[in-house]
């Protein structure tokens, strides 16, 4: 393998595993949060894949429930919250004078937030994109390709250098998130959590929560402090241990 072989290997590794675990975490939390959210996902699930089988990558696209629940954690939890681009010939931004060869951060997060975009915008609110299939197809579009011209919804970023592993990102986190619905009843574990989510992002560049996800067998609280840590990405500060009961297990089913 030629070296430019393996810093590829290496980018595509470091862009696409974290971002997508921590885009996961996010989701399952809010949805730890917003116990008639999930139950609404089990719902679908439960309509569209029975209770013989595990979710599969190809249920997805049934599943327009889920999707949005996917679409709206990334909208409020980006992974990559900032990113870049250098003006290649001056130009007025805003009425700011960019001059060439500057770079410019574009702020995601701010976009993805931003009132005069988004009907209460901290909110966790996946109905937000159950929108007709014209509109849908406009944001896809732009959220896939960079086309298009809404362009409120872009935690994949925009155009030609926007994120090659869209596809993959949106297909590994509603397979895994569908999974853990279907499979497990979540609870938060310990006392000493609390009973109220905090969902404050982290420090850092990339948007992880500051308390980790972590599953465990013990405890019995109620709600996630979706405080996040330090850093640049958006990760919990401290972790959290949730407490999984099974609901559905397809290894037994199968028997
Ligand atoms: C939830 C998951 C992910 C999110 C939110 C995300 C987000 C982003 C963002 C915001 C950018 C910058 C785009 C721009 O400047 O317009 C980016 C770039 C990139 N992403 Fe992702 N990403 C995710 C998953 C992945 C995966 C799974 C892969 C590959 C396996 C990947 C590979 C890359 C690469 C290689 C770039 C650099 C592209 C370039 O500079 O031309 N990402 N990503």
């Amino acid at each position: 393998m030629s070296e430019e072989e393996l810093l590829l290997g290496k980018d595509l590794f470091i862009a696409g595993t974290g971002t997508s675990a921590e885009s996961m975490q996010w989701a399952i939390a809010e949805l730890i949060n917003h116990p008639s959210v999930f139950k609404k996902v089990r719902e679908e699930i439960e309509s569209i894949v029975g209770k013989t089988r595990l979710v599969e990558e190809s249920d997805i696209p049934n599943l327009p429930y889920l999707q949005a629940v996917v679409k709206e954690t990334l909208r409020l939890y980006p992974p990559g919250p900032v990113t870049t681009r250098e003006c290649r010939q001056n130009c007025k931004i805003n009425g700011y004078d960019i001059p060439e060869k500057i770079a410019v951060a574009i702020n995601l997060y701010a976009i993805m937030r931003d009132p005069d975009s988004w009907d209460d915008p901290n909110e966790f609110r996946p109905e937000r994109f159950l929108v007709s299939l014209n509109e849908q197809e406009k944001l896809d579009q732009c959220q896939v390709e960079g086309k298009g011209q809404t362009f409120n919804f872009v935690p994949f970023g925009a155009g030609r250098r926007g994120c090659p592993g869209t596809a993959l990102a949106f297909s590994m986190i509603h397979t895994a998130v569908a999974a853990l619905v279907q499979c497990f009843d979540l609870k938060v574990s310990g006392e000493e959590y609390g009973t109220k989510v905090d969902m404050q992002p982290g420090p850092g560049m990339s948007l992880s929560m500051a308390r980790r996800l972590i599953v465990s067998g013990e405890g019995d609280g109620t709600k996630v402090d979706m405080q996040s840590g330090p850093g640049m990405s958006l990760h919990m500060s401290h972790p959290l241990i949730v407490r999984p009961i099974v609901h559905f297990n397809p290894f037994a089913a199968s028997m």
